[in-house]
């Protein structure tokens, strides 16, 4: 069953719709993240759910309840902005403990729902901590039971993650998709940042100018970017003009393969950097190598071929070959998106 679906919703601010005609389902349980540049509509699209800002077309229906009219803080979803904007004066509990006290809660089960929520984000026996003196990962935890608290049936997250430093981000993703997947709660979360999308998501969603530009799985929208857009977006830049006739695409870098089925024509294709294979000179497409720069687990290689754009590779460590160097490139079929 879908917990929240839009049936082509459309926001204009003057003359522009910053929301398209956009339809978009989140079934129960899911994680969905909203992944596009900035002004491509994410924030709008959050805050039409919420009800915070109305369509000027199409509807949104909650666990299939059309929520034309229904006022922000009856449609029992939980927000979480960017800004996580905590009350400074009250302390930690008083924060978490807000939408409980809203709903008229008794103190008692304030305070054990509040001990239950902090023990949950990580944060135990925080209770009485200013909010001013936490730190920004510990000011999102906070943020986060406090949005969790009145148990919402879809929680909405803003950039979640978004102040934070790399090391704590990439630990916190960790924790709140396996904190989701055990409370079972549904979440539509918007982002700029795919490492994050692709790390928290059972499915993402790639805006671009108000529309969705694809959806599908982390992995389906890797491996096949539907679009020169959003591969662009994914970071892939080795992307070029082919003219394909069968399992062939002539390019102003030489011959690529595609995949067989490939219907014959002009379009464009782009090889992955796992596919722009190094060998020695006269095997392939020359090229020079331009620069190399460490990645950790991977050196990225950019290469300057004779005609047409430059490429990127990723080499081994340890393999790759030093700036100036002449190289000869292949590539790899596997490696190879046609994009429509
Ligand atoms: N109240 C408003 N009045 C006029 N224009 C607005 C209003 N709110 C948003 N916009 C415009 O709508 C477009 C989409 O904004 P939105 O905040 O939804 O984008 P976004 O994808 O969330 O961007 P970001 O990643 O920068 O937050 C932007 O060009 C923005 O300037």
């Amino acid at each position: 069953m879908s917990m929240l679906r839009l049936d082509g919703v459309t926001v204009r601010f003057g003359e522009r719709a910053v929301l398209d005609a956009v339809d978009l389902d989140v079934a129960e349980h899911e994680t969905v993240c909203v992944l596009g540049p900035s002004g491509s509509g994410k924030s709008t699209l959050l805050r039409v759910v919420a009800g915070l800002q109305r369509p000027d077309a199409g509807r949104v229906f909650l666990a299939g309840e059309d929520q034309g009219g229904v006022p922000v803080h009856k449609r029992g979803v939980g927000l979480m902005f960017q800004d996580h904007q905590l009350f400074p004066q009250r302390d930690v509990a008083g924060n978490v403990g807000f939408g409980l006290r809203m709903r008229r809660a008794g103190r008692a089960e304030t305070e054990r729902r509040v001990a239950a929520l902090l023990d949950l984000v990580g944060l135990p026996n925080a209770q009485r901590r200013a909010v001013a003196a936490l730190s920004g990962g510990e000011q999102q935890r906070v943020a986060l039971a406090r949005a969790l608290a009145p148990e919402p049936r879809l929680l909405m997250l803003d950039e979640p993650l978004g102040q934070l430093d790399r090391g704590l981000r990439e630990r916190l993703v960790a924790e709140l998709r396996e904190l989701f997947r055990r409370l079972g709660t549904t979440v539509l979360a918007v982002t700029h940042d795919q490492g994050e999308a692709f790390a928290l998501a059972d499915r993402v969603v790639v805006m671009r100018d108000g529309r969705i530009a694809q959806s599908g799985t982390p992995l389906e929208v890797w491996q096949r970017p539907a679009s020169e857009f959003v591969a662009r977006f994914l970071g892939f830049d080795n992307i070029v003009e082919a003219t394909v006739s069968g399992e062939r695409a002539d390019t102003v870098w030489g011959r690529v393969p595609v995949p067989a089925g490939t219907p014959g024509g002009v379009c464009r294709v782009l090889v992955r950097p796992a596919g722009v294979r190094l060998g020695a000179v006269g095997e392939g497409v020359p090229c020079g190598v331009v620069s190399r720069t460490f990645r950790g687990d991977h050196v990225a290689v950019r290469l300057r071929p004779d005609a047409g754009p430059e490429l990127e590779a990723v080499c081994r460590l340890g393999e790759a070959p030093e700036p100036a160097a002449r190289v000869g490139v292949r590539f790899d079929a596997a490696e190879v998106v046609v994009l429509r």
